[in-house]
């Protein structure tokens, strides 16, 4: 069966290179057309000899994603995708004003079941490899024509449930032969995985890193978020307090707002006393409503009371800015229509 050449990292094509009897170089060179110039067929490689190109067409699979489907609701872009194996997955391109980003995902479908997430509709059907989140940056920039400078692990599935692949992504666009995107612009977002987080404290690379929250207080964060059974709010914020102290950066606090649910004064309170004295950023998400989860976004008076009592509480807070909700952005939700489970 043919692999996926962007599952390798340089070193490992290299070694690849020379079993098939060429110069280590070679796989420079061949780095370099697959993330310097996005090509996608081996027939572009032309400084390579024409050997080696046969040797690659029959081993490799070049480009591990097909566009279904993309939509543009103005400024971002959502696409999805088609894998090899006929599985779909989003990712979603936004233009910011510091540079393009892209929000991917991690995983076909996701184990969970956070109560208002698309992702977890269907369950979790499989991991995505290295190469298959590469692909995503890849194919974006292609149809885009423009360059990506920042990734957010955001999109379907949960990064630390699948995280020795997600290292290794970050190694391949990380390095300077690759995609060279700096790990400072790379954030990965997680439901609360603890050991994730432990990992990420010893991770060499200065990856950013985000929690999505959601609830003030065990009690409700378990309904929301039934992983919170498992790792517990003090269980997070203690690898979190282990993330800071080993890596001096601020984390960011997702909390996605529901009408009448967590986004009470009472709410705000407890939330601002909970992260108080931490190095941290709370970034409010006024729900995208999934329509057979039933949840409503707050009205805008009341997303401003619940950001007014964090900031005058001393906590550094921000409404994240609502791109892409018109073309249903709350990742999950476009490949759920595709397979019909929303309808
Ligand atoms: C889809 S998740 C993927 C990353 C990881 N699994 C996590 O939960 O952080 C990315 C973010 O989207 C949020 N999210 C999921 N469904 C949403 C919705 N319907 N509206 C707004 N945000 C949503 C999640 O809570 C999380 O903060
Ligand atoms: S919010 Fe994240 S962890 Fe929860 S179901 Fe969605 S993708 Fe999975």
């Amino acid at each position: 069966m043919k692999r996926l050449i962007k599952d390798f990292t340089l070193d490992e094509l290299k070694k690849w290179v020379e079993e098939a009897g060429e110069r280590p170089f070679r796989a420079n060179q061949i780095f370099e057309w697959l993330y310097k110039k996005n090509a996608t067929d081996v027939n572009a490689f032309t400084n390579i000899p024409l050997a080696l190109r046969k040797k690659i067409e029959e081993e490799f699979i070049l480009n591990s994603l097909r566009t279904i489907e993309s939509m543009c609701d103005g400024e971002s872009i959502k696409f999805l995708f088609e894998l090899v194996d006929k599985n779909a997955i989003e990712s979603v391109f936004l233009p910011y004003s510091y540079g393009n980003a892209i929000c991917i995902s991690t995983q076909v479908g996701c184990r969970m079941n956070c109560a208002f997430c698309a992702s977890a509709i269907g369950g979790m059907i499989r991991n995505l490899s290295a190469g298959e989140m590469v692909d995503q940056i890849i194919n974006v920039e292609n149809v885009t024509e423009k360059k990506i400078s920042n990734i957010v692990l955001m999109g379907s599935g949960e990064p630390f449930d699948n995280i020795e692949n997600v290292f290794k992504f970050i190694d391949i666009v990380n390095s300077k032969e690759g995609k060279n995107i700096g790990a400072r612009h790379i954030t990965i977002s997680t439901v609360g995985i603890v050991e994730g987080i432990y990992k990420l404290s010893e991770y060499p690379k200065q990856v950013n890193l985000a929690i999505s929250l959601h609830a003030p207080n065990n009690q409700l964060r378990n309904e929301l978020v039934p992983i919170n059974k498992k790792y517990p709010i003090e269980e997070v914020l203690k690898a979190v307090d282990c993330y800071i102290e080993k890596t001096n950066r601020r984390v960011t606090f997702e909390y996605a707002l529901i009408d009448g649910v967590n986004d009470s004064d009472e709410c705000a309170k407890e939330l601002a006393k909970m992260l108080s004295g931490r190095l941290v950023h709370v970034n409010l998400i006024p729900i995208n409503p999934v329509n057979e989860k039933g949840f409503k976004r707050p009205p805008r008076e009341r997303i401003r009371e619940f950001y007014n009592i964090l900031e005058s509480s001393g906590i550094q807070v921000t409404i994240r800015r609502e791109l892409g909700s018109s073309i249903a952005a709350a990742c999950g939700q476009l490949r759920a229509r595709h397979y019909k489970y929303i309808l």
